[in-house]
This record gives structure tokens, sequence and C-alpha cells, in this order.
């Protein structure tokens, strides 16, 4: 193998230029040319691909973003867009490529090489933690820090108006944010997509507050079954009936998806980046380099978009046990 390319796809996450850097330079070090593919599939499909060097990813390390930009691409979901980006792949010579991204990206590849064939390895690129076959995404860290960052501060209000506030964070599909910012933030309730949210009991439970506690945080995963903060709180209004309790929704959106990377996520950013390239030298193909138990693993793609990663149990009883 003497040229391989990389790219970042789907929603950005904190942690992916560590990620390229390291798989730039680690390339580099190994004796590779590096190509840089600009937009992920739709920068293949279009054909924006250039040679990276080691000065290509200085002083990105700790920047949020991706210097490779991301995109959504609908054409790659055709045989025709596949077709035309594996052409300009062929026409540079590229034998290898790294995939930055989370479970739609995955998708993408392990279709693209089943038709074309070309070795890929993947890194986990999402905020979301949704990905099976490593303990933590790159990105994670940063968003739930973000979050937490911002649930302090409306703790502080919340706490001056004895206000209830329900706080979206992001996670369409995935519940991780939300448990993490529900234990560190120290919400009373936490609602996820994994779990059937049990409206009656939370109305339960507010209206029988132990009298001390001034107000009450509930963080709510964007794709919860029962809907978003906004609709949520709704119909918790509605059930409550009670005039003197106030309650107020905050939608922290795409603020988790950017700013300087945490030092676990320009780490776990760089890890994989490495394990990536070495993976792809030593002929692994059609799986993910990831970090379990603090050692770089290899798991099939199939499995890292196939398995479901469940949340952990006893992470959802300790919010129920601390927000007595
Ligand atoms: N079934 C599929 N076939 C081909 N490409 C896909 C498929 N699913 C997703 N992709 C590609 O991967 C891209 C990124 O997926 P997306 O779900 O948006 O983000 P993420 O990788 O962060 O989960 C999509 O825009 C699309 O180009
Ligand atoms: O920025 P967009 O395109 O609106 O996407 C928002 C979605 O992207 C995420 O931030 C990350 O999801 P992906 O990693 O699957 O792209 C989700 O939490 C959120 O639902
Ligand atoms: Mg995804």
């Amino acid at each position: 193998m003497k040229k391989i390319a990389v790219f970042t796809s789907g929603g950005d996450s904190p942690g992916m230029n560590a990620c390229i850097r390291a798989v730039v330079r680690t390339g580099i070090f190994r004796g590779l040319e590096v190509y840089g593919i600009q937009r992920g599939y739709e920068g293949m499909i279009e054909g924006d691909i250039k040679r990276m060097h080691s000065h290509s990813v200085s002083n990105i390390i700790q920047r949020g973003g991706t210097m490779l930009k991301s995109a959504r691409s609908m054409e790659f979901k055709t045989p025709e867009g596949r077709k035309k980006a594996f052409e300009n792949l062929k026409a540079l010579g590229i034998e290898g490529l790294v995939a930055i991204g989370g479970d739609g990206t995955f998708t993408g590849a392990k279709v693209f090489f089943e038709e074309y064939g070309i070795p890929t390895v993947g890194c986990p690129g999402t905020i979301d933690n949704d990905i099976f076959g490593t303990d933590y995404t790159i990105g994670f860290d940063t968003a739930v820090n973000t979050a937490l960052e911002a649930i302090d501060k409306i703790r502080d209000t919340a706490a001056a108006h004895d206000r209830i506030f329900f706080i979206e964070v992001m996670g369409r599909d995935a519940g991780f944010i939300a448990v993490e910012c529900g234990i560190g933030g120290g919400a009373e309730f936490v609602m996820v997509p994994e779990t059937k949210t049990d409206l009656n009991s939370v109305v339960k439970s507010l209206k029988n507050l132990r009298k001390s506690k001034s107000s009450s945080i509930i963080v709510v995963a964007e794709g919860d079954d029962l809907g978003n903060a906004d609709q949520i709180m709704n119909m918790v209004k509605e059930k409550i009936k009670d005039p003197s309790k106030e309650f107020k929704v905050t939608t922290l959106g795409h603020i988790q998806r950017g700013g300087n990377p945490t030092a676990r996520d320009r780490v776990l950013g760089s890890r994989c980046g490495m394990g990536a390239v070495d993976g792809l030298i030593s002929g692994k193909t059609n799986c993910m380099a990831g970090v379990m138990n603090n050692s770089i693993v290899y798991t099939p793609f199939g499995d890292c978009i196939g398995q479901p990663k469940p949340l952990h149990p006893d992470h959802l009883a300790l919010i129920d046990i601390l927000s007595i």
C-alpha cells in the first residue's frame, strides 16, 4: 500500500481534526502518500481530493470542526454516485481509505467496500457515542462538557426563580449525551430514546418534590419517544395543572457540536487515527478502529452499525437515586 486518503463525513465532532492529523502523520511516518478528501462522500464524488503533508495538519489539534469539512451526501447512496467516487479514487491510485464519521458513514463505507474492494478502516467520529465497538466516540466528551457548562448556568437561574427547566440535548436515536449530562448536571429526570418515557411517573414526582427543592432540571434527548423538550414540557404542564409552577424550555442545539476538543477527545482521535492507518497497513479492512478497555480494537463495520450499543442500566438508576 502506497497511497491512502482520509475524509470526515456526517455530523462533525470535536476531535475529528486530531484524528485527521494522526492519520496524515502516521501515514507519512510509515512511508505512505496521504490524500485528504473534502466534504466526505460529496468530495469523493466530485474529485475534490488533495495531497496532504505533515504541515497540512499543523495547528489543528486544538480546533473543533473538521479542516476537511463534512457533508451528508444523498448521491453516495446511489450506485451511480459511488461509481463516480470509485473512478476518482482509481485515477489517483488510492489504495486505502480512512473514514472518520458515524453509523451512516460506516454504512456507506461498507457498501462501497463490498462493491469496489478498496480497503477501508473507520474512526468513530460522532458526538452521539452510538457506535458499537468503542467505549467512547470522538467528540462525545467535548459535547457532554459543553452541555454541562450550559446546564450549570441554567441551574443558577432555575434556582433563583424556583422554575422547572426542560433542557434538550442532541441525540436523534441515542441518549448517551443526555444520561451523562443528567448525572453530571444533577438532573431530576432524564428522557432518552432507548427507554419508554413514563409521563405519569414524571408528573407524580414533580407534584411530590421535597419542599427544600428550589428547582428541577429535566434533560431530554431530542429523539425521545414522547417528542422534543417543548412538546414534553407542554404535556407535563397540562397534566400538572398548577399555576404556581413555572416551566421553561432550553434547546442547546449545535453549540454541542463545536468548540475546542477536550483532552480525552484529542487523545482518542489521535489514537484511533493511528490505529486506522496501522490497521490498513497490516491488511485490515471493512472495520473500525476504536478504543475499548484502553486498547485499540478493530470491529467489523457490520457490527459497529448492526449491534445496539445499550445505555448502562446503572447510569439510569444513578439518576433516580441521586435526585431524591
Ligand atoms: N445506506 C447507505 N449507503 C450509502 N451511503 C450511505 C448510507 N447511509 C449513509 N451513507 C452516507 O454516509 C453519510 C453520513 O451519514 P449520516 O447518517 O448523515 O452521519 P453519521 O456518519 O455521522 O452517522 C450520508 O450522508 C451518506 O452519504
Ligand atoms: O446538524 P444536523 O444535520 O441538523 O444533524 C443533527 C444531528 O447530528 C448529530 O449532532 C450527530 O449525529 P451524526 O453523528 O449521526 O451525524 C445528532 O445528535 C443530531 O441529531
Ligand atoms: Mg449517526
